[in-house]
């Protein structure tokens, strides 16, 4: 067994992960990774197939070693190159997409075997075999075997057998993937009263991000093995930092537009001014020469002007759009726009209470957007 080392965290941070690094066939599936989880915090990993998620839960439940990198909990080093703490004894529990369920035991067995791992037996196993059943609704399976279970129930009972052994950790890997998409918004109220309920640290891998935004209390999003930005599900979406993020998580588009040099936004304010937003994206249309940069419009902040003949010279006229293609989605409509001047379109995406007939042309009022980092 590893010796204990302290780490020289602060006393809030619970599970830290620092410059963790793993690589496999010469190439970093995970880098320079750094993060640090208060106790009791639902955070999500977020990130598109195949930037490292899935490796850092593994990472940090101890199945995989780093290259390089730490990982501490409550202040006990966990991991480096050259120590290894075994899974079993990190204090942390493991949720799998596939359940992972014995199928020769039934949900009873399963939920209790590692209680009687730990020697508990009788009563007391009953006990807190039939309470962690309670927690998922499903005291009334006791008795059955996996095969009779649904996919949600199976998955219930991975989760009730995790809460049983009363980890500080659980750690959760793409636990709705194969589940209905009904199911997934049952099981996601699960999962939030159980993370309540349980003060467990949560840590969350999804490539979805509505699951991430509904599910967690931060959201740390991973590309190509690096954290891009972390941040709560509010501040992700209206405040994305790069042009890559703010086309990852949510709706809406990126638009070039001219900043002169006495620009008067600054980063790390909303862009809110009409009138310089329009003047910004007129100018870029017409290929100035002056230099842009990169906004993120949401299109709840794009409003539709139906008769092209409002489109007048002020400033903060409604600026010309074709309508691309005109979408039904139940509450509203979504539209493609191109916003064309003579020499350039740039596309926009709205949405509408009333359908738009692809090549209609309209008026579009930009009212807020957000100045994305240089890339
Ligand atoms: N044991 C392994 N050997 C070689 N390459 C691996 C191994 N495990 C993962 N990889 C590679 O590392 C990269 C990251 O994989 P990982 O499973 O961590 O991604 P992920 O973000 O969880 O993806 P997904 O959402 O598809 O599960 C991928 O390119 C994957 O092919």
């Amino acid at each position: 067994m590893a010796q204990l080392k302290t780490a020289p965290a602060a006393a809030a941070d619970h599970l830290v992960l620092r410059g963790l690094q793993r690589n496999f066939a010469h190439r970093a599936v995970v880098r320079a990774l750094d993060l640090r989880v208060p106790r009791g915090q639902f955070l999500a990993l977020l990130g598109p197939s195949g930037c490292g998620k899935t490796t850092t839960l593994r990472m940090i439940a101890g199945f995989e070693q780093p290259d390089a990198g730490s990982i501490h909990l409550d202040g006990r080093l966990l991991s480096d190159t050259s120590t290894h703490v075994a899974p079993e004894l990190r204090g942390m529990g493991m949720v799998f997409q596939s359940y992972a369920l014995w199928p020769h035991m039934s949900v009873a067995e399963n939920v209790g075997y590692a209680l009687r791992l730990r020697g508990m037996r009788g009563a007391d196993l009953r006990r807190a075999v039939v309470q962690a059943l309670e927690q998922v609704e499903l005291a009334d399976k006791a008795d059955a075997m996996p095969h009779a279970l649904s996919g949600g129930q199976k998955q219930r009972v991975a989760l009730a057998r995790c809460l049983a052994a009363a980890p500080r950790v659980i750690l959760l890997d793409e636990p709705l993937a194969n589940l209905d998409r009904h199911l997934r918004r049952t099981m996601e109220s699960a999962f939030r009263r159980l993370h309540r309920s349980s003060g467990a640290t949560f840590l969350y891998v999804t490539h979805d991000q509505g699951e991430a935004m509904a599910l967690a209390d931060e959201i740390a999003v991973l590309h190509e093995g690096q954290l891009v930005q972390r941040a709560t599900p509010q501040r992700l979406y209206q405040q994305p930092r790069t042009a890559w993020l703010a086309r990852f998580i949510g709706q809406g588009s990126v638009l070039h537009i001219e900043a002169p040099a006495a620009a008067p936004w600054q980063d790390g304010r909303f862009i809110e001014d009409c009138a310089l937003l329009h003047t910004g994206l007129r100018h870029a249309l017409q290929e100035s020469r002056r230099p842009q940069r990169q906004v993120l419009v949401r299109p709840e902040h794009v409003t539709l002007i139906p008769s092209p003949e409002s489109v007048d010279s002020a400033q903060d006229a409604p600026l010309p759009a074709r309508v691309t293609d005109c979408v039904f989605k139940g509450e509203r409509y979504e539209v493609e726009l191109a916003l064309t001047l003579p020499d350039a379109c740039q596309q926009l995406l709205a949405f509408s209470p009333r359908p738009y007939t692809a090549g209609a042309m309209v008026g579009v009022r930009i009212a807020r957007a957000w100045p994305l980092a240089q890339p």
